[in-house]
């Protein structure tokens, strides 16, 4: 006997890629039980399951940096609460915070069919008397018409405080009533796997060994200490917290006064929500 829940849960994670660098991602979680019937008739009350495993993935790897220890150039070191990890390839990024802010896995990549396999394991050791199987399948939402990216908000009382976390985020441009192909594949791919980044999180480096080619951005929020830094070339710099309605506005205000058009932009924070803006040129 086999149980489902489809669209159980969302993950939002950045991964590190060895090709693509820091890349943001939103799986669906679909969920099948395996196992036998109770008395009730029940495998497990859908009441149940879906509080059960939600808080299984929100108290771990969702919002999380996904680090590929394995993978060449990633180097790992704790200190006390306070993890910080440093990647060579394909660009520099160095990254520190609390040790909750990251999930280290053992691979040379990060792939969502192992993550899937990995997590099934995790809630094995913890399920329910009648359930015999847990498989977890993590799914991108089906479009082409996709960014990556990866941000912090350090004014976010729950784990979208985190310096690394990311989303896959559909992008639509609207101009004259009609959705605008072209432009959307020129800003997505612009956008592609970029770190959002509010002005005044900024900072210099005070040891002013940081090239000035890089960027490093530090704050203090409720969970502890972040800090990153990066390539210039890799971030968007708003001068607002990067909150999806904040990146509508932005990309709205740019997309207007690049093309000359009034622009109704709708912006997507992973899967199923996001906001609009419209900006004239
Ligand atoms: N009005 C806004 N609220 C929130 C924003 C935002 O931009 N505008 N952003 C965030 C975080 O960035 C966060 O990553 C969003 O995560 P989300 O998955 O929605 O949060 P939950 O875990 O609470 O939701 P799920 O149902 O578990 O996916 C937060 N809020």
């Amino acid at each position: 006997m086999a149980l489902f829940v489809n669209r159980l849960t969302h993950l939002d994670v950045s991964i590190w890629c060895p090709e693509r660098g820091l890349v943001g991602c939103s799986w669906q979680v679909d969920v099948v039980l395996d196992g036998t019937l109770g008395s009730d008739g029940m495998l497990f009350d859908f009441g149940e399951v879906k509080p059960w495993i939600k808080r299984q993935l929100d108290g771990g790897v969702d919002h999380t940096l996904l680090v590929p220890i394995d993978a060449p150039g990633v180097r790992v070191e704790t200190q006390g609460d306070t993890l910080s990890v440093s990647f060579e390839t394909p660009y520099p990024l160095r990254v520190s915070g609390p040790r909750q802010a990251f999930s280290l896995l053992p691979w040379a990549r990060i792939d969502a069919e192992a993550l899937s396999r990995h997590l099934s394991d995790e809630l094995h050791t913890q399920r329910p008397v009648n359930v015999e199987g847990i498989r977890l399948a993590l799914h991108a939402e089906r479009t082409d018409a996709a960014y990556g990216y990866s941000h912090g908000l350090k004014f976010h009382a729950g784990n979208c405080q985190r310096i690394a976390h990311g989303h896959r985020s559909r992008l639509e441009i609207w101009q004259e009533n009609r959705r605008q192909p072209g432009l959307e594949s020129e800003w997505i791919s612009w956008l592609d796997n970029r770190y959002f980044i509010d002005a005044s999180d900024i900072v210099a480096d005070e040891s002013d060994t940081t090239p000035s080619s890089e960027l490093t951005c530090r704050y203090t929020s409720s969970q502890g200490e972040f800090s990153l830094t990066l390539p210039k070339e890799r971030c968007v710099i708003m001068p607002w917290p990067t909150t999806v309605e904040n990146i509508a506005r932005h990309l709205a205000k740019r997309i207007a006064e690049k093309s000359a058009k009034p622009t109704h932009v709708v912006a997507f924070e992973g899967i199923d929500k996001g906001a609009t803006a419209r900006a004239l040129p």
